[in-house]
C-alpha cells in the first residue's frame, strides 16, 4: 500500500463525482452535496483503517499528499474545486478523530476540552494581554463581556457574521439569552450548562471547559457552536467554533463502529443492540419478531477451491443481496459470524419470516455464484427460523439459540434449504 494507492482512490472518488451529470461545483459550496461528502468520508475510514494496521510505506502527510495529487493530472476546474473540499473534509475528519480520542481520555479526567487545553500553553498570559489587537483578526466568533455587570463589551466582526447579532442587538448577557435561545426550556438548560462551566473556570486556571450549545441567529436560523472560553478576572472571553460539521463526523464514526469492514453491512455488535431492542418492544406490545439466521453451505470449501479473496467477494455479495432483498425500513440485517448472518424482523410471523427467507435463496440463487464443491454447482445457503408472538415465553438467548437449532437442522437435511423452529 503506498502513496500512488492513495491518490489513486481520491482520484477516482472526485472523478467519479465530477462525471455525474448533475454536479457542479456550486452544489458542493451549497454544501448539498451530502452524498458526495459522505463517500470521501467512507473513504478516509478505510485509509485511516489501513494506516492503522501500519502497512504504510511512505510517512504519511495529509498535505504533502494531497500536494502530489495538485502536481499531478487534476486540470479541470470543477476537479479541482472537488478535490479542494476532499481535502477540507479530510483534515476536519482527522480533527474529529482527534476529538473523539481526546474525549474518550479525558472522560476520566477533569472535563478539559481541546479548545481550552490549548489555552494552558505558557504563552497564554502573554497572548492574553494581547488580546485586544488580535480579537478583530480571529476567525472565530468571540464575545467579550464584563463579568460583574454582563454587560456585552465587544463582539468581533465573525460574531456579527456568524450569528447576525452586534452588540446593540445583544447590548448584555440578559438580552443575549433570549435572543440566542429563544426556546425557554433550551434557554434553561444552557444557562446552567455555562453556569456550570464558568464555576469549572475557578478551578480550572480560568479556562471556560467548551460544550455545545445550539445557537439561535438574527436570521431565525440554528447553529451547533462549541463555546468555550477564558475568564479574566473582571471580564470573559467566549469562544464560539462551530461543532455543527464535528458533531455530524462523530454521528459518521458512530455508525461506523457498528459497521462491518467486509461486507459494509452492521456489525454483531449493532444486532445484540438491535436485538434487545426490538425483544423489548415486541414482548411490550405483544407483537410478533422474527429471526432468520442465515449460513452458506460449505464455504470452507469454497474458500479453499477459490481462494480468500474470492470468499471475501461472496461474503460481500452475499450480505448486500440479502440486505437489498428485505426491503421494509424496519427489517435488519447483519453480519453475526463468518459465514453467517441474521436478519431481524419485527412485526413479522413465521409465515411472513418464510416469504423472506425464500425470497433470500432465490436471490441468492440468481447470483449464480459457481461452487463446484456444492451439490447444485453454485453457492447456496442454509437458514434457520424463529419467531416470538405474545405467547412464547422466552429470552433473547432462547430466541436464538431455537434459529441456530432450526439452522442446523437445515444443514442436517442436506442444505440450501430452510428449517422453522418448533417452538
Ligand atoms: N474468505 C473468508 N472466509 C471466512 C471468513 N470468515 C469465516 N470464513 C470461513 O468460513 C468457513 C466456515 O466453515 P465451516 O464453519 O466449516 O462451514 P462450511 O464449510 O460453510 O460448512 P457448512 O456450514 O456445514 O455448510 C471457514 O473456513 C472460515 O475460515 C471471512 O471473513 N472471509
Amino acid at each position: 500500500m503506498n502513496y500512488a494507492y492513495q491518490i489513486n482512490e481520491i482520484k477516482s472518488l472526485v472523478e467519479h463525482y465530477t462525471l455525474k451529470s448533475s454536479f457542479s461545483p456550486n452544489d458542493l459550496s451549497a454544501n448539498t452535496n451530502t452524498e458526495f461528502k459522505k463517500a470521501a468520508y467512507h473513504l478516509f475510514y478505510e485509509l485511516i483503517k489501513l494506516k492503522s494496521l501500519r502497512i504504510y510505506q511512505e510517512p504519511n502527510h495529509i498535505t504533502e499528499l494531497f500536494g502530489l495529487i495538485k502536481q499531478s493530472s487534476f486540470q479541470d476546474r470543477i476537479e479541482k474545486k472537488a478535490l479542494a473540499h476532499v481535502e477540507y473534509w479530510w483534515l476536519e475528519w482527522y480533527f474529529a478523530l482527534e476529538m473523539d480520542e481526546k474525549i474518550n481520555t479525558e472522560k476520566n479526567n477533569t472535563a478539559m476540552s481541546y479548545l481550552s487545553q490549548s489555552t494552558q500553553h505558557p504563552m497564554r498570559k502573554h497572548e492574553l494581554s494581547h488580546y485586544a489587537k488580535l480579537f478583530a483578526a480571529l476567525p472565530m466568533p468571540v464575545c467579550n463581556v464584563c463579568a460583574r455587570t454582563g454587560d456585552i463589551l465587544r463582539v468581533n466582526q465573525r460574531f456579527v457574521d456568524v450569528f447576525g447579532y452586534t452588540v446593540k442587538d445583544v447590548p448584555n448577557l440578559n438580552i443575549w439569552w433570549q435572543k440566542a435561545y429563544p426556546d425557554i426550556k433550551y434557554r434553561e438548560f444552557a444557562k446552567t450548562l455555562w453556569d456550570n462551566s464558568l464555576q469549572l473556570a475557578l478551578k480550572n486556571n480560568n479556562d471556560i471547559p467548551a460544550n455545545n450549545y445550539r445557537v439561535s441567529c438574527k436570521n431565525g436560523s440554528q447553529v451547533m457552536m462549541e463555546v468555550s472560553g477564558i475568564d479574566i478576572g473582571e471580564e470573559f472571553l467566549a469562544v464560539f467554533k462551530d461543532a455543527t460539521e464535528r458533531l455530524q463526523a462523530e454521528d459518521i464514526l458512530r455508525d461506523m463502529a457498528f459497521l462491518d469492514a467486509l461486507t459494509k453491512i452492521a456489525n454483531r455488535r449493532r444486532f445484540d443492540e438491535k436485538l434487545t431492542h426490538e425483544f423489548e418492544r415486541a414482548k411490550a406490545y405483544e407483537g410478533s419478531l422474527s429471526l432468520i439466521i442465515l449460513d452458506i453451505d460449505h464455504f470452507k470449501e469454497f474458500n479453499d477451491l477459490y481462494g480468500h479473496v474470492a470468499g471475501d467477494t461472496c461474503l460481500y455479495d452475499v450480505a448486500q443481496k440479502i440486505a437489498s432483498t428485505v426491503s421494509r425500513p424496519e427489517d435488519f440485517v447483519a453480519r453475526y459470524g463468518g459465514e453467517e448472518f441474521i436478519v431481524l424482523l419485527p412485526q413479522t410471523d413465521k409465515q411472513g419470516a418464510l416469504f423472506i427467507a425464500e425470497q433470500i435463496q432465490k436471490a441468492i440463487e440468481n447470483l449464480a455464484i459457481a461452487h463446484e464443491g456444492s451439490f447444485t454447482g453454485f453457492l447456496s445457503v442454509s437458514m434457520g427460523i424463529n419467531t416470538i408472538d405474545k405467547c412464547t415465553a422466552s429470552d433473547e438467548l432462547n430466541f436464538i439459540k431455537a434459529a441456530d437449532s432450526a439452522l442446523y437442522y437445515a444443514k442436517r437435511q442436506g442444505r440450501n434449504c430452510i428449517a422453522l423452529s418448533a417452538n
